[in-house]
């Protein structure tokens, strides 16, 4: 996207407050006007003072000053708040557009760098507008009105003004546009340091136990150096912007003292005419120093702001939400020859899978690490679209259901959890408004989570701090399940849920899953554990992203069988009980 692009979509953005933007040039071309009229009324007050008409010489003074104190606090007020709701509402759309992209690109994308466009990005273009483009507007008032008065005084000397303007504006724009450039590599690189700086302070554990606290330490400011060589370089160029246009005024004043004398010794203009003119022309020259020293913040603007619209501009990668809601649903999920490849890699991680996971069932799906069986379930979540084949849930694609209604049918535990920094109530009873305390206690109880959560002080109204941080590993996995379940789904997938419990939740959870049978609950178990899989009803062996093997556990889990070849304790009920390490 071009400056002038960037520019005129930043100008749009201020559409939806339009009057109050025209309200805003009115009270700067009245209070830019009142200026120009105070050294006219300042040499009439001599001439009314002299006649002792005090009044005459007071009033207008007075009312002048007045009228622009006034005039100046309404165009503020109206600009600060016209401003502060464009920034928000700029951060209310890039935010929007952040939760309809693809989970893979906003992974590359990094976390540091998309909540810097939400927050930094639009907070500059704020700011940069604030101040830039309210003295430039202002200035651009002035400077018109003080050529007018220019023109009507000499209008020789203001054609040669208006005709150096173009070449004396080419330099400071020239310098503008290299600034332009360099405003999105370096909000890239302070993005790239403060990733840095976000991951090493969540895996702080991690770097204290590997003793890599000055590797970390490097490794940031490494990031901030190729941020700070960008700095320095837009340092330069901001000062190369104020040379040049500090050049321009004077090259402009010289030509017209030049211009001037000559038609002073011609009789075209008298010495007094070039003196007024040169005063109104000095005043020029500041609003079009001011205008030019402003002009390269302006573009900083229009940088900052084109990566807003960049992301703005993606492509939605969410798949549309269909209108299917039965309240008959079975819960029978068909998976039809699906393929899937992540953007960016050749080889496909799933190559033609096809299985079925039929009501009241409890499949579990076994696997070698890398096997695909996380992305499988990432597919039936819809966080991703298969590449090829079809993914059926009762006869229909999932497409053709309502988004939130698929959401609360099929319930996923990723393998991984992720809390929010809320209470354990508002974790368990996330995205579902208007649930009891009796049914968040009941969800919790089920997956033996009650118990620890009533030791803590404040109970299911403690916070669990940043990702869920103050919690354990098993605790943060109970309070998911439970999350999960709160839903009461047709269909519920585990991916590696028991891998953090403790036994008592691990039992508790297991009873939980099988007595789904009763239900008509469907349960996909996702997991790398034999003798987990073997108290399932099915086992679907994924490896490589194909379906190797399929059958009841005693068949599938056999000695001898394909597990031996990835070294899985394949005799169902082998002891691996509390041996989460495995998966
Ligand atoms: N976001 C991603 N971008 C690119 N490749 C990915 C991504 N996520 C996973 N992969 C690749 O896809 C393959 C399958 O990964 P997946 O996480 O589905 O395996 P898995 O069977 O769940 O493994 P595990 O048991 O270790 O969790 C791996 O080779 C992995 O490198």
């Amino acid at each position: 996207m071009g400056t002038m692009g960037a520019g005129r979509r930043l100008l749009l953005s201020l559409s939806p407050e339009r009057r109050r933007c025209a309200a805003v040039m009115g009270l700067m071309a009245a209070s830019a006007l009142g200026e120009m009229a105070v050294p006219y009324y300042m040499g009439r007050a001599s001439d009314w003072v002299a006649r002792e008409d005090e009044l005459a010489a007071i009033l207008p003074m007075v009312l002048l000053g007045l009228s622009s104190a006034v005039t100046e606090l309404v165009c503020d007020v109206t600009f600060v708040g016209t401003l502060s709701r464009t920034q928000s509402r700029l951060q209310r759309r890039v935010f929007a557009a952040v939760l309809r992209q693809s989970i893979t690109e906003l992974r590359a994308d990094g976390a540091g760098d998309v909540a810097m466009r939400v927050t930094r990005d639009a907070e500059d273009v704020r700011e940069a507008l604030g101040e830039a483009l309210s003295l430039l507007l202002w200035y651009l008032a002035r400077g018109l009105c003080l050529f007018a008065t220019m023109a009507w005084l000499s209008p020789r000397m203001a054609l040669l003004t208006a005709l150096a303007l173009p070449l004396l504006l080419a330099l400071p724009r020239a310098v503008g546009h290299f600034r332009q450039a360099l405003a999105p590599q370096m909000q890239k690189a302070q993005a790239r340091a403060s990733e840095v700086a976000v991951e090493t302070f969540q895996a702080m554990a991690t770097v204290r136990s590997f003793a890599n606290e000055d590797g970390a330490a490097a490794h940031y400011r490494q990031r901030l150096q190729q941020s700070h060589r960008l700095e320095k370089k837009d340092v330069a160029l901001y000062t190369a912007s104020l040379w040049t246009s500090g050049f321009s005024a004077l090259a402009l004043k010289m030509g017209i003292l030049y211009y001037g004398g000559q038609l002073v010794a011609a009789g075209t203009v008298s010495t007094g005419d070039l003196v007024t003119f040169l005063l109104y022309q000095i005043q020029f020259t500041d609003v079009l120093r001011v205008l030019l020293d402003y002009f390269p913040t302006l573009m900083k603007a229009v940088g900052s702001s084109e990566k807003i619209f960049e992301f703005l501009d993606r492509e939605p990668q969410v798949a549309p939400s269909g209108t299917m809601a039965p309240t008959d649903l079975q819960g029978h999920l068909q998976l039809e020859d699906v393929w899937f490849s992540y953007p960016g890699r050749q080889e496909p991680v799933l190559k033609g899978v096809s299985l079925e996971l039929r009501p009241g069932e409890v499949l579990a799906l076994l696997g070698p690490p890398g096997a695909g069986k996380s992305t499988l379930v990432a597919l039936v979540s819809r966080l991703h679209q298969p590449t090829a084949g079809r993914l059926l849930l009762d006869g229909h694609p999932l497409p053709a259901y309502q988004h939130s209604y698929l959401c609360r049918q099929v319930a996923v535990v990723p393998q991984e959890p992720l809390l929010f920094a809320r209470s354990l109530h508002a974790n368990i009873s996330y995205g579902l408004g208007g649930c009891s305390w009796a049914q968040v206690t009941a969800a919790a109880r089920r997956v033996g989570a009650h118990d620890f959560i009533t030791r803590l002080p404040q109970g299911y109204d403690t916070e669990v701090g940043e990702l869920g941080g103050q919690l354990s590993g098993g605790q943060r996995q109970a309070v998911a399940i439970a999350r999960a379940l709160l839903r009461d789904p047709r269909i519920l997938i585990l991916d590696e849920h028991t891998s953090a419990l403790d036994t008592e939740s691990q039992q508790q959870v297991e009873q939980e899953i099988l007595a789904a049978k009763g239900s008509g609950r469907a349960v996909l178990m996702v997991t790398g554990r034999a003798a987990l899989a073997a108290r399932a009803q099915r086992v679907v062996v994924l490896e490589g992203g194909e379906v190797r093997q399929e059958g009841p556990p005693h068949e599938v889990l056999r000695p001898g069988s394909l597990l031996r070849d990835w070294g899985q304790q394949g005799a169902p009920g082998e002891g691996d009980r509390g041996s989460g390490g495995e998966g």
